[in-house]
């Protein structure tokens, strides 16, 4: 039977509720978008394949619980965050262009991801909602500078428009590859197997806190 892909990895949706996380997974793996907004009460993932240079790549895409985020600094919060951050390759930081609140509360993301997500995890910043042109509160420029003093790549989309949805989950694919390159060139050589990063499991279970299975593709 032929190969179902190469490389399997993790990638993480973080941001404020209400940004777009969930839509923007819904629209990269099923091409879906709904208007209305229930939060992520739990954790839920979503897998789908790409190709990239050639490299069959199986990605799960993990969509941050909202509830959580409120709760920075308490035990419980910290323990769920270790557990969603944990073995992550590659992280979309999402603010909404509508929200000014929203892009100043990156900081605090990247913050999160200093201390929780594994070293030489690669990110992206992400403006959602391009569409709402005349609710913009964070400018274009105001996004490229954030992303510049980071050291990420970024995009603006929309979910709804489907707006580089695919050209930017493509790119963090790369990146993701590109830092797993001796890796990659060891599984070229021995073309039969497949690399699991960070050991991550296909039928993996999910972390703790309350899961919404009903969220798992309400944008
Ligand atoms: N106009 C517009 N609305 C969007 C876009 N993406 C999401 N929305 C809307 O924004 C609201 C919130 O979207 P969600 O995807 O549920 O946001 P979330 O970040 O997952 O929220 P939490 O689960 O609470 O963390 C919904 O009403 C969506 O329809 C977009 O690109 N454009």
């Amino acid at each position: 039977m032929a190969k179902q892909y190469d490389v399997l990895f993790r990638l993480l949706l973080i941001g404020d509720s209400g940004v777009g996380k969930t839509c923007l997974l819904c629209r990269f793996t099923d091409n879906e978008f709904h208007s209305s907004h229930i939060s992520t009460i739990g954790v839920d993932f979503k897998m789908k394949t790409i190709e990239v240079d050639g490299i069959k790549v199986r990605i799960q895409i993990w969509d941050w619980l909202s509830t959580a985020g409120t709760q920075r600094g308490q035990e419980r919060y910290q323990t769920i965050t270790k557990q969603y951050y944990r073995r992550a390759q590659g992280i979309f930081l999402v603010y909404d262009i509508s929200s000014e609140r929203s892009y100043q509360h990156i900081m605090k993301w990247v913050s999160d991801v200093d201390e929780y997500a594994p070293e030489g995890v690669q990110k992206i910043l992400i403006g959602n909602k391009a569409d709402e042109e005349q609710k913009r509160q964070v400018g274009r420029e105001q996004g490229q500078q954030l992303a510049k003093e980071y050291g990420m790549d970024f995009y603006e989309t929309s979910a709804c428009t489907n707006l580089n949805i695919k050209e930017s989950f493509t790119r963090l694919t790369e990146l993701v590859l590109q830092a797993h390159r001796k890796e990659l060139d060891g599984l070229r050589t021995r073309a039969s197997n497949e690399l699991v990063l960070a050991e991550l499991e296909e039928d993996e279970s999910k972390p703790e806190g309350p899961v919404n299975s009903s969220k798992s593709c309400w944008c």
